[in-house]
């Protein structure tokens, strides 16, 4: 059994061998039997050998030979055998006949008699009383029946050697007792053996006494082993002696779990942590196995524990977890286990520590569910440390910014800056953050490509500790889907999802908001209703889809037709209404319902090929002198057009009905300026100015005139400004200059001459970026000389655009074209403007010629408009002079020119040959 274990090599005592000695002849005397010990060192060489003094020399070689080749052939050589053979039988001899037995046991032989007796091995008669040497090991074991037939059946006693064939050889032994001798750690110490010449010589009895000195022997090696091992330590520099009582306070100072468990795995150690978790005293852990403590199944994880420091032969950290069941209270423990071995290398047992590490654990699990969460969010999660710069990202964050990891580490967010918050917006949320740990609100950020999205974004303050800022984690979602269905679902709410023009709700919240404006700003505004007419005979017809068509194509052309300030919603199936904001008078109103009546001029062509008409009955009220809120200008707007309807359609009506009249008229004069060049219904007169000193002509102004077959002369104080609201200054004021000029030439041409022909120039024409090239190309056309001709330009048109102005005249005047300021004195004129023109002329207006000199009012502003004309060092002249003191008063105050009734009206060219020289 002890073959190939590993044997060590500790030196027994001459002392001890000498006791072993006489106990061996004592019981070879006892029972009649002659006794050996051999022993062997670590190097398989017999170390040691006793005999008792009965024992022959052939005997001890025929038993070395068996031993050697049937139990340790490979560590005893038969050579080193037989050498030593001869020359330890003699010493042992020798020294075995020096010593003398020194102790003697009653107790002992007592306690092994009676039960000798009580198992009818050995009769009570038999003394043993001569075992004095053994009694001094306070030897109590003894061998149970059972005992002594598993030793028999283990061939430790065989009684005839003639029946067992590997005994056979040794023809001088005829019964035998061979019990191996072991070290406490198990390694092989050597053979005890007693035996006889004869079969039988050897009996139980022979084993019983056999197995007493075996255990005796081996108690003994058990000491010298600790005394050995004591004294290696000592020589080591190691405590002489470690007390187990101070090795027990030493582990009970320690919360981790300490045990130690034996090679069976049963405990031989434990500290107060362990008798604390397993709520149970030392003792009852001292000298059980797992299994015993805690069950087959609990054991078998510990035990595979064991099992695997124990194989790698290293300490070795297992975490083991008992279940906690239903209740989920996991119980995790970490355990150091360490396998260990006595000074000679053999394993004893296991050490482990154990702690309770469910904390951690729990800890740890949550640790690895918020990296999973932090992974597998589809929120964008970014950290940075409290200076702002980024440490750490999600995958959902490079998915929506569409930035690689690498490119965001140690930046700052504020490379996602959309440039659509302000400084005072970050302000705010970095005072909140740092108030309240939290801020929550949506922010328009940037991704790579440079698109920019919104996010509905979480940022939480992480703090240390001591409470000290340590990160700012953002949690964010792009919000780009939700917001755009937000945005369908408010155009759905304010727009008409047919034509896509705000519906009810949106106009009537516009409509408010303009006349909060126009309230505040003093400003006029009208609303227009429109209704299309019998539009319910286009659906019945046509059907659904055909009268959508052209709802959506009205709605087009409408919306051409109104401002960009100006609102048009559709509020009904055919309604519409229009708010036109800047507007000033009625006529501006009329003007806006008259392109707004154009829409319906052409035919609306739909996706059948039909060519269909619309009109429509159009209502307008003003703001304010047809309501001053919301809801009254919309009531009276529909007013208005339900009275057009009723008056058959295809009209319109203001809430006020003068101001439908005055509009028709406008109208009419709107619609007949159209024609009026073609059918040669404009013409000019013109009205000489004169030199007042001299009373001779200087030049004459010419004057439009504008006869309508049907609606007579027309003032051009009417139709200027109506042709400049639908834009037919352009045409007309090119025809007066070109008519003027032609008649410049023709007065030339008949050798009369007439000073300056001067022409009104409206604010639109002098606005057009090509007015001084038409002049220019007028000029060459008609070849009138530039010296010829004058340009009045009114003062308030001047001070529109003073820059343009100045830029366009000093063109002009670089012609040699002269310039004059007309009615001068009716605007603001800027002194420092008034000097930078390049201006020959000022025409003081005819509301200050009136009354003068009666009039002190005008009288002085006359003297001032003069006064200040000489000092800018330009020509005075007085318009609407229809008295001679008008004129003397003017001639006194030295006004330059005058023009009025006084002299002559405005004439056709062929009467004012009295005025040409
Ligand atoms: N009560 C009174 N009136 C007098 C007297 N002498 C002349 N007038 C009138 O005073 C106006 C002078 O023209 P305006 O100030 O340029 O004022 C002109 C001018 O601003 C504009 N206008 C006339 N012709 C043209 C034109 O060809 N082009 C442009 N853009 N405007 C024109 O129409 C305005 C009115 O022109 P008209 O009706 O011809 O009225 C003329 C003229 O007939 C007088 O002694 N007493």
């Amino acid at each position: 059994m002890l073959v190939g274990k590993m044997m060590i090599d500790v030196p027994i005592s001459q002392q001890d061998l000498d006791n072993w000695l006489k106990d061996l002849n004592l019981v070879a005397e006892i029972s009649n039997s002659k006794a050996i010990l051999i022993a062997w060192n670590a190097a398989g060489e017999l170390s040691s050998m006793l005999s008792s003094d009965s024992a022959a020399g052939s005997e001890i070689q025929a038993l070395l030979c068996h031993l050697s080749s049937n139990h340790s052939a490979k560590t005893l050589p038969n050579a080193t055998l037989s050498a030593a053979t001869s020359s330890i039988a003699t010493q042992s001899k020798a020294v075995s006949s020096n010593t003398t037995s020194t102790l003697s046991s009653n107790t002992f032989e007592t306690s092994v008699d009676a039960q000798l007796a009580q198992e009818q091995l050995i009769s009570p008669n038999e003394s043993i009383s001569v075992l004095p040497r053994l009694a001094h090991h306070q030897i109590t074991s003894s061998l149970s029946v059972s005992e002594l037939t598993e030793l028999v059946s283990q061939s430790q006693l065989i009684i005839d050697t003639r029946q067992h064939s590997d005994w056979r050889s040794c023809s001088s032994i005829g019964s035998v007792i061979c019990l191996s001798l072991a070290w406490p750690s198990g390694a092989n110490f050597g053979f005890l053996c007693f035996y006889h010449h004869e079969a039988q010589g050897v009996d139980s009895k022979t084993l019983r006494l056999a197995k007493l000195i075996s255990d005796s022997i081996q108690h003994r090696l058990g000491e010298i082993l600790s005394q050995h091992s004591a004294a290696e330590a000592l020589s080591r520099g190691a405590p002489s002696n470690i007390d187990t009582v101070d090795l027990q306070s030493f582990i009970d100072s320690f919360e981790e779990h300490i045990w130690m468990k034996n090679a069976a795995g049963i405990y031989t150690l434990c500290n107060r942590s362990v008798e604390k978790a397993w709520e149970m005293p030392r003792s009852e852990i001292v000298g059980k196995s797992d299994a015993e403590l805690f069950g087959e199944d609990i054991a078998n994880i510990f035990l595979e524990g064991d099992r695997l420091a124990i194989e790698s032969g290293m300490p070795i950290i297992v975490a083991e977890c008992l279940d906690g069941g239903e209740t989920k209270n996991h119980l995790w423990l970490e355990t150091l286990k360490l396998p260990t071995l006595n000074p000679h290398g053999e394993f004893v047992g296991v050490i482990g520590m154990t702690r309770n590490i469910s904390k951690h654990k729990a800890v740890e699990e949550q640790l690895t569910l918020a990296t999973n969460v932090f992974k597998n969010s589809v929120e964008g999660v970014v950290v940075t440390d409290r200076h702002g710069n980024i440490t750490d990202v999600n995958g959902a964050f490079f998915e929506i910014t569409g930035y690689v990891r690498d490119e965001l580490i140690g930046q700052n967010p504020r490379i996602f800056s959309s440039g659509r918050h302000d400084k005072a917006f970050f302000d705010k949320l970095w005072n909140a953050l740092l108030a309240n740990g939290k801020w929550n609100g949506e922010i328009w950020n940037r991704r790579k490509n440079g698109t920019i999205f919104p996010q509905n974004i979480t940022i939480s303050t992480i703090y240390d500790e001591v409470g000290d800022v340590r990160y700012f984690v953002a949690v964010f979602a792009d919000i780009s889907a939700q917001k755009e269905n937000e945005a369908q679902l408010t155009h759905l709410a304010y727009f008409d999802p047919l034509t896509h023009l705000p519906n009810r709700m949106k106009f009537m919240m516009q409509l408010k908001q303009e006349v909060r404006q126009a309230k505040r700003l003093n400003l006029q505004l009208a609303t227009v209703m429109i209704d299309v007419d019998l539009f319910k005979h286009i659906n019945d017809s046509f059907g659904h889809s055909i009268g959508d068509e052209m709802l959506v194509e009205l709605a087009k052309r409408l919306r051409s037709q109104v401002g960009d300030q100006d609102v048009l919603s559709r509020i009904g199936g055919d309604e519409f209404v229009a708010l036109i904001s800047g507007i000033d008078n009625s006529e501006d109103a009329t003007v806006a319902i008259h392109q707004l009546r154009q829409v319906f001029e052409q035919p609306f062509i739909v996706s059948t090929g039909d060519h269909l008409r619309l009109t429509a009955s159009m209502g307008v009220s003003l703001y304010p002198s047809d309501g001053t809120d919301a809801d009254t200008l919309l009531r009276n707007a529909d007013a208005a057009m339900y009275r057009a309807k009723n008056d058959g359609r295809n009209n319109y009506a203001f809430y006020t009905e003068s101001l439908t009249q005055q509009s028709f008229e406008h109208l009419k004069l709107q619609s007949a300026l159209y024609g009026a060049i073609e059918q040669n219904a404009l013409y000019l007169m013109y009205q000489p100015k004169l030199d007042l000193v001299t009373r001779k002509t200087v030049g004459f102004e010419a004057l439009l005139r504008w006869h309508d077959p049907q609606l007579g002369l027309i003032s051009p104080a009417v139709f200027i400004p109506v042709a400049e609201k639908i834009g037919l200054i352009h045409e007309i004021g090119l025809w007066v200059l070109e008519t003027a000029c032609r008649q410049g030439i023709r007065w030339l041409s008949e050798g009369k001459h007439f000073g300056r022909i001067a022409v009104n120039v409206a604010g639109q024409q002098l606005q057009r970026s090509s007015f001084v090239d038409d002049v220019k190309r007028v000029l060459a056309e008609t070849g009138l000389p530039a010296k010829h001709l004058e340009l009045e330009v009114t003062e308030s048109v001047m001070m529109q655009n003073p820059d343009l102005a100045i830029r366009d005249l000093k063109r002009l005047g670089d012609l040699g074209i002269e310039l004059s300021v007309d009615d001068f004195g009716t605007g603001y004129s800027s002194l420092n403007y008034l000097k930078k023109l390049p201006i020959h002329k000022l025409k003081i207006d005819q509301s200050f010629v009136r009354d003068i000199p009666f009039d002190t009012n005008n009288t002085a502003i006359a003297k001032a408009v003069i006064a200040l004309g000489h000092a800018l060092k330009l020509d005075i002249i007085a318009e609407g002079v229809e008295t001679k003191e008008q004129a003397d008063f003017l001639q006194q105050n030295q006004c330059d020119q005058a023009q009025g009734y006084l002299f002559s009206r405005p004439q056709l060219p062929e009467d004012l040959d009295a005025f040409l020289s």
